[in-house]
């Protein structure tokens, strides 16, 4: 099990020439003059009890810094904040991937400790939020966005947000797959209304179909992985390689446990996290 930890790199792109190096298992490119172009500030961060990822994007080049954060975890909401405090960032956004089943969001918590920031969901996912996203739609942050893609199957109202196409956004582009793709592997599809059928079809149709080159980042790892690419997965994924009838057959046969969590954790995500409490527009 990894413990709690966080790295990061800042990414900057623009048509000029561009140096690349390793950062663990990603390439990042640097531009080898200075530039005024976008300037993307991205933290990996990990909550071990639920092996849960959050995402810590910001424009870094703009004056007021905007950020946003995928996939908070209540319990990391202090260490996060802390984080964006002490980068000076204007944290905008606490967006959700989906409503999770085996930990509470931290969307709720967030928006009660840091007035202003409004929390995204998907509109198909039925709960509340102060942004409703559909597939196609563009979350901005700074002089970046993030693309809303559709990508059903281990709940009805799962998303994937893609960093967006374009010279003046990263490269390569970026994907963060909630549990839709998780490395070699993928989210389960026997609770929420989830179906096998559905994450088969929205992976390949919505995730296969970006530059090979991706970097895909999950909601979840349990085994020690941090960021994979759409090619790797195309080749290597040991479910989604398979045609969709195998695929559908090993999703049937997961036999895996329910979340411990899944009783308490998805009304109290249906509502930001906050079970008790209305999740109030800021
Ligand atoms: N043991 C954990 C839950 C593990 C689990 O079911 N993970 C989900 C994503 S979180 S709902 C999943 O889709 N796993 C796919 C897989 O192949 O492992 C707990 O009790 O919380």
């Amino acid at each position: 099990m990894i413990g709690s930890f966080s790295f990061a790199c800042f990414i900057c792109f623009s048509p000029k020439q561009t140096i690349s190096f390793a950062l663990r298992s990603t390439m990042v490119s640097f531009p080898t003059s200075s530039s005024s172009s976008p300037k993307l500030l991205f933290r990996q961060l990990f909550e071990k009890e639920s092996s849960t990822y959050t995402y810590l994007l910001a424009d870094f080049s703009h004056p007021d810094k905007p950020a946003l954060l995928i996939d908070p975890v209540d319990k990391t909401v202090d260490r996060d904040l802390r984080l964006v405090k002490e980068l000076g960032l204007k944290l905008i956004y606490a967006m959700n991937t989906h409503v999770h089943a085996d930990h509470i969001t931290g969307t709720g918590l967030i928006k009660g400790k840091a007035p202003g920031v409004k929390s995204v969901i998907s509109k198909a996912s039925g709960s509340k939020a102060d942004v409703f996203v559909e597939p196609g739609d563009k979350i901005f942050f700074g002089n970046l966005f993030l693309e809303v893609r559709a990508t059903p199957g281990h709940t009805l109202g799962c998303v994937t947000y893609v960093t967006g196409e374009g010279l003046d956004q990263p490269q390569p582009r970026m994907a963060f797959t909630g549990d839709a793709l998780l490395i070699r592997g993928c989210g389960r599809t026997d609770f929420q209304g989830g179906s096998s059928e559905q994450l088969y079809k929205s992976v390949h149709s919505q995730i296969f179909t970006l530059p090979k080159d991706t970097l895909l980042y999950p909601a979840h790892d349990y085994k020690g992985f941090a960021v994979t690419t759409v090619a790797e997965e195309m080749l290597y994924n040991p479910r989604l390689t398979k045609d969709e009838e195998t695929f559908k057959s090993i999703m049937e046969n997961l036999n895996l446990p329910k979340p411990k969590m899944i009783d308490v954790a998805v009304p109290a995500n249906r509502v930001c996290g906050l079970q008790d409490l209305e999740c109030k527009a800021s």
